[in-house]
């Protein structure tokens, strides 16, 4: 009896846009043609540039409020890579944009807080997220689990396992409040931050970060695979940040994993 993959059925009409609106995205301007198979998302715009330079055939869409996106061919297969900025409404916004144009692959690459036993360094990938931020909640109530997608998670593993970096995966945390729930500025926030900090840990939680729960709980609502794969670049207790050479180093090798992972997923 073949099995039903949860995620791979498109189980909406959730995303309520006309044929006409899909047609071409209304924030990110794309119209169904200019994008791929399969989808990466970045929250640093530079980093559009530098991913489509391992691609060839790139097409760049017309960018607006500051989203860049771009198609490009890599090992046969057109992907496109969005750029959202910074914050969970915003991606969410890019990836229901992206899957109304017909991608059902998506993958979140960037950056995230290493939760010991994850080091600076080291690439950490979501199988989940504690819901902490506030744009899931309207895709479904808060006793929906936030869940990146088997398959996709099974190929990412192949590919991490191939890999000579460091990495571990588990529950993410995602939270709104960069100042005021990751990275404390004063004295006594640093202090209010560093109790979450503890229960973050006593959770068992691998990473933090601002879209992770957002974005796999819209993909699983609408009916598209999701994860997430970061470098881990913040150390949650000193909140010492990664140097520029090694995050050069880092997000080369996190790019390859990418682009071959979403190239070689099954339909
Ligand atoms: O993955 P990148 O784009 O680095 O994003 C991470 O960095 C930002 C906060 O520093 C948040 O958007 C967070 O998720
Ligand atoms: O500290 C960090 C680092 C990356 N991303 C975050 O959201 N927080």
């Amino acid at each position: 009896m073949p099995c039903c993959q949860g995620a791979s059925r498109t189980r909406m009409k959730v995303h309520d846009m006309s044929e006409e609106q899909a047609a071409s995205a209304w924030y990110i301007g794309a119209s169904r043609d200019e994008v791929g198979e399969a989808a990466i998302l970045v929250g640093d715009p530079a980093r559009v540039p530098r991913l489509a330079a391992k691609m060839t055939n790139v097409h760049s869409v017309k960018e607006n409020r500051g989203l860049k996106t771009v198609t490009g061919t890599y090992a046969g297969k057109r992907v496109t890579v969005a750029a959202f900025g910074m914050g969970a409404p915003i991606a969410t916004i890019v990836l229901h944009e992206l899957f109304a144009l017909g991608i059902r692959n998506f993958l979140r690459i960037g950056t995230a807080m290493a939760i010991p036993p994850a080091k600076i360094g080291d690439f950490v990938l979501a199988d989940g997220a504690l819901r902490a931020d506030g744009t899931s909640n309207s895709y479904a109530p808060l006793g929906f689990p936030a869940i990146a997608d088997f398959t996709l998670n099974t190929v990412l593993r192949a590919k991490l396992a191939a890999s000579k970096r460091a990495w571990h995966a588990g529950i993410y945390g995602t939270y709104d409040g960069f100042y005021t729930e990751m990275f404390g500025l004063s004295g006594a926030r640093r202090e209010m931050i560093g109790k979450l900090k503890q229960d973050i840990e006593r959770m068992g939680l691998i990473g933090t970060d601002m879209e992770t729960s957002a974005l796999l709980t819209a993909a699983r609502i609408l009916g598209a695979r999701c994860s997430t794969l970061c470098v881990a670049t913040v150390d949650a207790h000193s909140q010492a940040k990664i140097d520029d050479a090694a995050m050069d180093v880092a997000e080369a090798e996190l790019f390859d994993v990418a682009l071959d992972a979403m190239t070689s997923l099954p339909a």
